[in-house]
């Protein structure tokens, strides 16, 4: 079969089917936890139970769990006594691991004018509010078994176009988002289960909150990505100054990327002397060094790429010299550029005149040199030209990746090794393809008589197991497009999107160029620079179309506690609408006005008493500065009776804390100026602090701004 010698081929056989049987067996565990959500009551009297995954009976094919994404569960998630959808009776269960811990039935035959009926159509709403006050773990859970009925419209949303999900803080964008990709993961499993579903988030703390949820409803073909980690191999540690990031985030900063590309380009400064050996030296003079740069930049040919251009270019200028020196040659026009194109002077003049870049070099390069800086922005305003200059060896920033990955694009690959390697990789794929097919028909024999096992994790196709094959190392899909700057992902998920700039979208778009989308963020939780944010204002400059869904209910913050929030949000914008709290919560913010020097001290003591008082996770938020001394009241707290207590503290400015929840939150607010003198963006890291709670609210501030 297909040349290959059998003893391989039996071996990799044998691991493509340990590798899908290993798959599904995860797939099944994982499924098992929490399976069953409930069910629905037709008005033909039908039931379906609704499960994390579908399954069927193997002896007689009858359908034993409904799949939550397939179509006939929808209204298990949207009918209502208005809106029934053909339902009569809907029950919620809600389990802890494998035991089952409450049921919920809800009649939606009712009359809604009767008090009494409304009473049974209430138990739905104990489902939520029950998931909504459990305790929080350090990782976010799905919300699968009580989607609301707006975030449904938004998770079966249609994959093409671009979808922007607006919401105040807690209402679901980051839930929303994730079970959004588990849907469309399934719905369109052929396309994204090999093309990927990339999913942005703002920091790696917060990819590691969501890292569990979509493992939990089956699904392992997605990348988790922060803008500091979206290229392969490059990561961005360092920070610089809102002003200098803002700035490179703009799409102006395209062209000056293209001029300093230009500028490695036989620079503009006068005549080479070339001396080869054993020969007599050449004057290149700018004239002719001024024609080799037009042919080698003719044709938009990316830098890199362009090079053998170049080189071909001087080395028939080369031969022109020669020729006018010393007469025709007899020698053939290819074996002379061979001869010159080995002299260690020529190699060096091609080096120095058409250098083979790397991205972040030049990156580096920009920023660091005064004078290559001044000549691609000559008339930079002085202190954003001083925000923009650093020393050579200061490491990339967010704002920096974009620029690496558009001069990635403008340089091109080493044009060398790469022509060689793709020819071979064109072969070898579509072997590798061809013998995959023959694996996976041989796989699907040995299904046969396993069916009602519908897999619950993404479903092996020829060309994913030729990828793997290809890669020689069993990577699955998402594991290949993790390591390729240029993967195609079939979908992006951008969350707190409001803070992407033009360049990150760019950059976004440039991996998913159909524009298949969901951004969800909240204009108000902008914190990049004090400007307003506007979705018009980032999108219509680079999407032509896009959709925008906005979201009303507050599921995490109580209501007691947003309001102290919104009075926050006010003083910036006094016809602010906030979200409406799906509940008022049982405990009222308290506000304590400490002297500034005992800050720290009362932020600490007001954390211990959160974590003696509940369960759950506590967070404490404050300025980077009193950072370190909150740090060590969670050291202290390691060594303590209660052994979780440790793990169940945070702490993090309100740029860290972006995204996610705690139980009990205590925000650390220090002396601030006059309230009309204190900038949007601190008032809008405010907002974002206080909303972060669940349950407690505990704000210490050594002034008056809050409340
Ligand atoms: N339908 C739901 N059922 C149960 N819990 C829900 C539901 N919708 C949202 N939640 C919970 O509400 C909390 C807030 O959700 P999420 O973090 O997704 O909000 P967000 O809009 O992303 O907030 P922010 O903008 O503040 O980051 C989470 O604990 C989430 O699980």
């Amino acid at each position: 079969m297909l040349g290959r010698p059998s003893d391989e081929l039996n071996l990799t056989e044998r691991d493509a089917l340990v590798a899908h049987h290993a798959q599904r067996l995860q797939g099944l565990r994982t499924a098992s936890y929490g399976l069953l959500l409930g069910g629905v009551e037709t008005d033909e009297g039908e039931r379906y139970r609704i499960g994390r995954i579908g399954l069927s009976d193997p002896d007689d094919g009858e359908r034993l769990l409904i799949d939550w994404r397939a179509p006939v569960a929808r209204p298990f998630y949207t009918a209502t006594p208005l809106h029934r959808d053909g339902v009569r009776a809907r029950r919620r269960i809600s389990s802890t691991d494998r035991t089952v811990t409450a049921v919920y039935d809800e009649p939606l035959l009712v009359d809604v004018d009767d008090p009494n009926d409304l009473a049974g159509v209430a138990s739905g709403d104990a489902a939520l509010m029950a998931a909504l006050d459990k305790p929080r773990t350090q990782h976010m859970g799905d919300i699968v078994g009580t989607i609301q009925r707006e975030q449904d419209a938004i998770i079966r949303g249609p994959l093409a176009g671009t979808l922007v999900v607006q919401g105040g803080p807690g209402t679901g964008k980051t839930a929303v988002a994730l079970q959004r990709a588990a849907f469309l993961l399934y719905e369109h499993r052929n396309r994204l289960a090999k093309s990927v579903v990339l999913i942005v988030g703002p920091n790696r703390r917060f990819l590691e909150y969501i890292s569990q949820v979509l493992p939990s409803l089956g699904e392992d073909s997605a990348v988790l990505v922060t803008p500091s980690t979206l290229l392969p191999g490059v990561s961005a540690t360092a920070t610089e100054p809102a002003l200098a990031a803002e700035f490179k985030g703009r799409l102006e900063i395209v062209d000056a990327l293209k001029q300093a590309v230009r500028g490695f380009q036989v620079p503009n400064d006068g005549s080479r002397v070339l001396r080869p050996a054993g020969l007599k030296e050449m004057t290149l003079d700018g004239r002719l060094l001024h024609r080799v740069r037009t042919r080698g930049r003719s044709g938009g040919t990316p830098h890199n790429a362009a090079r053998p251009k170049f080189e071909t270019a001087l080395l028939t200028e080369i031969l022109r010299l020669e020729d006018a020196e010393h007469g025709a040659s007899a020698m053939e026009d290819w074996e002379r550029r061979a001869d010159w194109a080995e002299d260690p002077a020529v190699q060096e003049l091609f080096d120095e005149l058409w250098p083979l870049l790397d991205p972040v070099e030049v990156v580096r390069d920009l920023f660091s040199e005064p004078d290559r800086l001044d000549a691609v922005l000559p008339s930079l305003d002085p202190a954003l030209r001083a925000a923009l200059l650093r020393s050579r060896d200061h490491g990339l920033t967010p704002a920096d990746i974009p620029l690496v990955d558009e001069l990635a694009e403008l340089l091109g690959d080493d044009p060398r090794p790469a022509a060689a390697a793709a020819t071979r990789a064109r072969a070898d794929r579509a072997v590798d393809l061809a013998y995959a097919q023959n694996v996976l028909d041989m796989v699907a024999d040995a299904d046969a008589d396993e069916d009602h096992l519908a897999a619950p994790v993404s479903i092996v196709t020829a060309a994913t197991l030729a990828d793997r094959q290809a890669a020689g190392d069993g990577r699955t899909p998402a594991e290949r497009a993790m390591a390729d700057r240029e993967w195609v992902y079939g979908h992006i998920i951008v969350d707190e999107a409001q803070e992407t700039s033009p360049m990150l979208l760019r950059a976004l778009i440039r991996r998913c160029p159909s524009r298949s989308m969901t951004l969800v963020g909240d204009a108000n939780q902008y914190t990049a620079t004090d400007s307003a944010f506007t979705w018009a204002g980032l999108l219509d400059p680079q999407v032509p179309r896009w959709s925008r869904t906005d979201l009303t209910v507050n599921y995490r913050t109580p209501g007691r506690i947003m309001r102290l929030a919104t009075g926050v949000l006010r003083r910036i914008d006094p016809g602010v609408h906030e979200p409406t709290s799906a509940r008022d919560g049982e405990h009222e913010p308290r506000v304590l006005r400490v002297p500034a020097s005992e800050l720290g001290a009362a932020a600490a003591r007001a954390a211990v008493e959160a974590l003696a008082e509940s369960e759950g996770t506590v967070g404490v938020i404050g300025p980077l500065a009193m950072l370190g001394a909150l740090q060590e009241v969670r050291a202290a707290e390691a060594g303590k009776a209660s052994p979780s207590a440790a793990d169940r503290l945070w702490v993090g400015t309100p740029d860290d804390a972006k995204g996610l929840e705690f139980d009990a939150v205590v925000v650390a607010v220090p002396p601030m100026p006059e309230p009309h003198a204190i900038s949007s963006a601190t008032w809008k890291r405010l907002y974002v602090a206080l909303t972060r709670p669940t349950q407690r609210l505990t704000v210490v501030q050594a002034g008056d701004v809050i409340g």
